[in-house]
């Protein structure tokens, strides 16, 4: 998939393509649906099936940090985008100055003269512009006159209610981590490199993989039992926590995730880490070793579920 970074380095030859436009926080399952017509309508009119997304993503820019958490970071999307068969990603760098460009010079200037959109599809809620002017029977209009045709997908539901990057969200904040997995196609996990630590969780005997989440604001928080992938050729099962550490006076919020029967360096490596259940929120503890003991029993309970889960899983289904 070819990545295009900021509007700057469109050129001539990416002119002629089928479109689709949005956030796409998470590539969900109602996300997944309206791809898969960009691609599929892209083949048919052999150009190219090309996404436009925006960094930071709109509320970003205009909420700071009260914009709700993100679901995927750009590498995460970029790497889902890929997988559903998108040929080009166009990342728009959304600041101030894009936000004012008019309805009609999104449509002219942007998708007209410089990508030549020859067909494009978005959702039943699509807006743009300033002041979320443009809407969906604008852009029809706009394709009469340019000649590109605009489709409008129909919502993707899962038990009756829309797929949402926001429903999404709010299913995760309520522990509903199955929920969150059917609306998004995939279990809910967070990718990252592991970094050095202050190795006190070792002198405990759970050494941890840290992986700092930076600026990224997740969805979750707390202690939750976990499959790792990325630390070895098969999945490993653990235990995580999602937070800012009190007891020890952590500040920035971190993913440490303890490994079972696992004793290999793993600094450096990329990993990602399925939330599997939430055992308990974060909190702070009078002692070090009050900690130690609350762990252990984590360990414990995680041990339990993701073996119990994974006998049902695992268990054939003619009953053998
Ligand atoms: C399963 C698990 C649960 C944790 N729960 C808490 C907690 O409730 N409160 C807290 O302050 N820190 C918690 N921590 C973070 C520990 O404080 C941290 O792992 C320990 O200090 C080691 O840090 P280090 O990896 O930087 O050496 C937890 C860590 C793990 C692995
Ligand atoms: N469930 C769905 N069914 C069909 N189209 C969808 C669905 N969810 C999103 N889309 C469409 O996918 C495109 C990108 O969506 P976008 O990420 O902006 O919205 P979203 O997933 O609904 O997130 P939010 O909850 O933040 O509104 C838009 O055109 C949107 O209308």
């Amino acid at each position: 998939m070819e990545l295009i970074r900021g509007i700057h380095n469109i050129q001539p030859q990416h002119h002629g393509c089928v479109l689709t436009i949005g956030n796409f926080d998470g590539v969900h399952l109602g996300h997944q649906a309206l791809l898969r017509q960009v691609v599929a309508k892209a083949h048919a009119m052999q150009l190219t099936a090309t996404v436009m997304t925006f960094e930071p993503q709109p509320l970003e820019l205009f909420a700071g940090d009260k914009a709700p958490a993100r679901l995927t970071r750009f590498r995460d999307k970029y790497l889902q985008l890929k997988k559903v068969g998108i040929d080009r990603l166009l990342c728009v760098n959304f600041n101030h100055h894009f936000a004012t460009m008019s309805a009609e010079d999104f449509v002219e200037c942007l998708l007209v003269k410089q990508l030549g959109v020859k067909f494009l599809v978005i959702g039943d809620d699509f807006r743009f512009g300033q002041g979320r002017n443009g809407d969906f029977s604008m852009l029809v209009e706009a394709g009469r006159k340019h000649g590109f045709e605009v489709v409008s997908t129909q919502s993707f539901c899962v038990s009756e209610q829309r797929v949402s990057s926001t429903a999404i969200r709010q299913a995760l904040a309520n522990n509903e981590l199955e929920q969150a997995e059917m609306m998004l196609g995939r279990p809910y996990s967070i990718r990252g490199r592991v970094s050095h630590g202050r190795k006190l969780g070792r002198t405990i005997g759970f050494p941890t993989a840290n992986i700092p989440l930076k600026r990224r604001v997740t969805p979750v928080a707390g202690v939750y039992a976990v499959e790792v992938y990325g630390a070895d050729s098969r999945p490993v099962m653990g235990v995580a926590n999602v937070g800012h550490r009190p007891t020890v006076k952590g500040v920035r919020q971190q993913l440490e995730v303890h490994l079972f029967d696992f004793h290999a360096d793993l600094y450096g490596h990329q990993l990602e880490v399925v939330l599997r259940h939430k055992l308990r929120d974060e909190k702070k503890f009078e002692s070090f070793d009050a900690l130690k003991r609350q762990i252990e029993r984590d360990a414990q309970t995680a041990r339990v579920w993701l073996s119990e889960r994974n006998n049902v899983q695992l268990r054939p289904s003619n009953g053998i």
